[in-house]
């Protein structure tokens, strides 16, 4: 079955899973999304090829671009979510799948605001989904069996590797890898400032960061990689590795990033709060 994808928002997070599948196979005649200026949607058709409908040019753009969808992926801000939800609940086809990837949005209150056997899945991806290197998790809502959870695995898969997790791990997740590829680039960053510092041409520092972090990935892309070990194969003993690594220790950065991690977790907690409240 090629099943027919609707994208409620289409910006970094939405437009990354696109990218991904459709770069998996999935004809641009199947999807449609929408999005709130008509310049977007205009970015979007060209890139793409796919139907975008733009909210500033028809108010009813969600309602019509759920028609027929086998598949509903739920990309606006936290705070949109309950009134783009509402507002398409009486069109949405009985048996298509709503998933979203808003952080801090229940299952509890999504199902709240849908038909009472609508399938909603809860998803956090990340955004190296456009390249099919992304990770995703995904948690059932109280209607969605075994069939959707199918689907969404089914059409996530061409974005990356897909998870399971209940619901009270999604934080979590976020926190990890939801938030994480933000880290990453946070590392490039702050190696080619140091690299600038110690007098390297600041464009010959970002690009020794960026090849260096991108180059590493690969490395733990392979099957069976594992983070120390990798680690290790660079840490001479005595050598400039360990001086350096012995400073990271030093310094606690382990305790730095999963402090960091920590607030990321604790502010999906309170957007949760203020969500429901
Ligand atoms: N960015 C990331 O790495 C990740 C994001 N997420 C989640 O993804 C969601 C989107 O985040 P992100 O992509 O970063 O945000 P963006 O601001 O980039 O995208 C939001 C999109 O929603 C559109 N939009 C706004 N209002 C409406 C509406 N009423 N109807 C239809 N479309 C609308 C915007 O249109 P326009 O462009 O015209 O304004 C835009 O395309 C969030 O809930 C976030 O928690 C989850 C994991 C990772
Ligand atoms: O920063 C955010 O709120 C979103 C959720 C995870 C990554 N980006």
């Amino acid at each position: 079955m090629n099943p027919r994808l609707t994208f409620l928002g289409c910006g970094s997070m939405n437009e990354a899973i696109l990218g991904g599948i459709l770069a998996g196979g999935l004809a641009a005649g199947q999807v449609t999304a929408t999005v709130r200026s008509a310049g977007r949607a205009e970015e979007l058709r060209t890139t793409h090829g796919i139907t975008v409908l733009a909210g500033s040019e028809d108010p009813d753009a969600n309602r019509k671009a759920v028609a027929g969808a086998d598949l509903v992926i739920v990309g606006v801000k936290p705070v949109q979510v309950a009134d783009v939800l509402r507002e398409v609940a009486a069109d949405l086809p009985r048996g298509a799948v709503v998933l979203s990837v808003a952080a801090a949005v229940p299952l509890a209150l999504m199902e709240s605001l849908l038909p009472q056997d609508q399938p909603v899945i809860r998803a956090m991806p990340n955004t190296p989904s456009r390249l099919g290197r992304g990770v995703t998790s995904i948690s059932a809502g109280r209607s969605a069996g075994p069939e959707a959870m199918d689907l969404a695995r089914r059409v996530l898969s061409a974005t990356g590797t897909v998870v399971e997790v209940p619901e009270e791990q999604v934080d979590a997740v976020s926190a990890v890898s939801g938030s994480g590829p933000a880290y990453a680039f946070y590392l490039a960053e702050a190696m080619a400032r140091a690299g600038a510092e110690l007098g390297l041409d600041p464009d010959l520092s970002a690009l020794l960061a960026r090849e260096t972090v991108a180059g590493a990935g690969y490395m733990l892309a392979e099957p069976d990689a594992d983070a120390s070990s990798l680690r290790r194969g660079v840490t001479s003993p005595n050598g400039t590795t360990e001086a350096a690594i012995r400073t990271f220790d030093e310094l606690n950065l382990p305790g730095i990033i999963e402090t960091g991690a920590r607030a990321a977790a604790a502010r999906a907690q309170e957007i949760t709060n203020q969500l429901t409240a």
